[in-house]
């Protein structure tokens, strides 16, 4: 599977180990920067990445500081369900509930080996097509249809 990956100077760190993991899983990575710690803003990468995400129809790993400041600015784009998660279990429904398609870390909240952990969750775990989760992500879809503009 194709992976794009994008952080700020925050979470250069945690995506370089994350992208060394994806590739260890057979994953293609396609890392969009930064390549070093110098202090960079977080839309200036993350937003590229996710319109990638969007018209490529792959999955994005996004790495800032705390997580939720890469899933505010990949949610603003169409197509993308970006979601922040500190724990394996989060992971786990993200994916099965959620059907998510970009997973937001913190590299200054979580340690290394927590990470991979929920990385290799989110990675492994499919959606549960179960009638109420299908009818849940339907909705939100609706939302997205509504309110976000396919401008690409
Ligand atoms: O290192 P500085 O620039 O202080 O803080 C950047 C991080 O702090 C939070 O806003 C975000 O998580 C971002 O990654």
């Amino acid at each position: 599977m194709k992976i794009i990956m994008a952080s700020d100077h925050a979470g250069v760190e945690l995506k370089a180990e994350i992208k060394a993991l994806l590739e260890t899983m057979g994953h293609e990575v396609d890392d969009m920067g930064p390549y070093d710690t110098t202090a960079v803003d977080l839309s200036d990468f993350v937003y590229p990445a996710a319109l990638k995400v969007s018209q490529e129809k792959v999955c994005g790993i996004f790495v800032d500081g705390v997580g939720y400041g890469s899933a505010l600015i990949a949610n603003r784009i169409y197509g993308i369900d970006a979601v922040v998660c500190q724990d394996p279990f989060c992971a786990k429904l993200a994916r099965e509930h959620t059907d998510s398609n970009v997973l937001c870390l913190g590299g200054k909240i979580i340690g290394s080996a927590l990470a991979l952990e929920i990385v290799r969750t989110w990675m492994t775990t499919d959606f549960l097509p179960e009638e109420k989760y299908i009818r849940r992500v339907e909705k939100v879809k609706a939302i997205s249809e509504k309110h976000l503009v396919k401008n690409f």
